[in-house]
């Protein structure tokens, strides 16, 4: 069983449809969810939470309806969404005053322990925390009832490297700790290169590509050469190809099928997964 699952989901926005047929996140790993601008992660996020309605489709999380069972699927969930919801004028201690008493679980010494390493000070107004602190505050807010399942939204947009690594430290604990399912949407992918289990790319509202990250990164291979050798079958293996009167650079899913093609007349490089990413979405 996935700890989220999605069938059939679809949504129009404006002139935006998002379509996902199929989308299970596996328990007890970090799915890192990545797609440029304007690609659908809030809305797919939005649904998956029931924050807007679908117009087709089945979503179930933690193994249960997703609107039926609204109240006990949010009580095992940490979430961070693109903007908080807390009361912008309230200090932070009065913030959590106010939400802490929802969550059966709460752990005040867990959530002490984020307040002291994040150096946050609860006598402060949200809205005058830097918005790097303002996440900090959201990350110690959304883990500290020991959620079964953490849902964020672009979480370390605003956080600089140091931190972000301090951040990515803390989901991996959670993980071990509780056994708990990550699922973030993303732009950083080096972030993903350093603790993703898996990825779902999204792009125009599609799922494009999703599945092992390690599988992802060792199958795929950049295949540099001559142009000479480019025809309407080779060109058949590509995502895509980047041409100049040089020769062509492109993105092959199948390594050993590039090889079979083209030997040792081309040059084959690793691509990361912004190189993955760029591939698949310029067309
Ligand atoms: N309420 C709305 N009305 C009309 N269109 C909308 C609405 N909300 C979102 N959209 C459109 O849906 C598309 C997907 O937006 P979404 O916020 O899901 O993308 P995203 O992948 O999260 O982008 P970003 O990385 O920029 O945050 C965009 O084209 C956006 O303009």
């Amino acid at each position: 069983m996935g700890i989220i699952e999605i069938k059939n989901l679809s949504k129009t926005l404006g002139d935006f449809t998002l379509k996902i047929e199929k989308l299970d996140i596996e328990q007890g790993f970090i799915t890192g969810f990545i797609g440029p601008n304007g690609s659908g992660k809030t809305t797919t996020i939005n649904l998956i939470m029931n924050m807007i309605s679908k117009d087709e489709g089945c979503i179930k999380v933690l193994g249960k309806d997703y609107v039926r069972d609204d109240l006990d699927i949010k009580e095992k969930i940490g979430y961070i969404g693109d903007v908080s919801g807390y009361l912008q004028d309230a200090k932070l201690k009065d913030i959590k005053k106010s939400i802490y008493t929802f969550y059966k679980n709460w752990d005040e010494d867990l959530y002490k322990s984020y307040i002291n390493q994040f150096e946050l000070n609860e006598e402060k107004i949200y809205k005058e925390l830097s918005k790097g602190q303002q996440k900090k505050f959201e990350l110690a807010m959304s883990l500290s009832h020991h959620p079964k399942l953490i849902i964020m939204d672009e979480p370390t947009a605003n956080l600089d490297p140091l931190v972000r690594n301090e951040f990515l430290e803390i989901l991996q604990d959670r993980i071990e700790k509780d056994n708990a399912t990550i699922f973030y949407s993303t732009h950083i992918t080096s972030d993903l290169d350093k603790v993703g289990d898996y990825l779902v790319f999204i792009y125009k509202g599609k799922i494009i590509l999703s599945g092992d990250k390690d599988n992802i990164l060792q199958n795929h291979v950049i295949v540099k050469g001559k142009k000479e050798l480019l025809n309407y079958e080779t060109k058949e293996i590509f995502i895509s190809i980047h041409e100049n009167s040089f020769g062509f650079e492109g993105l092959c899913v199948n390594r050993y099928e590039a090889y079979e093609i083209f030997g040792e007349e081309v040059v084959y490089d690793k691509p990361n997964l912004e190189d993955i990413l760029t591939y698949y979405t310029r067309g």
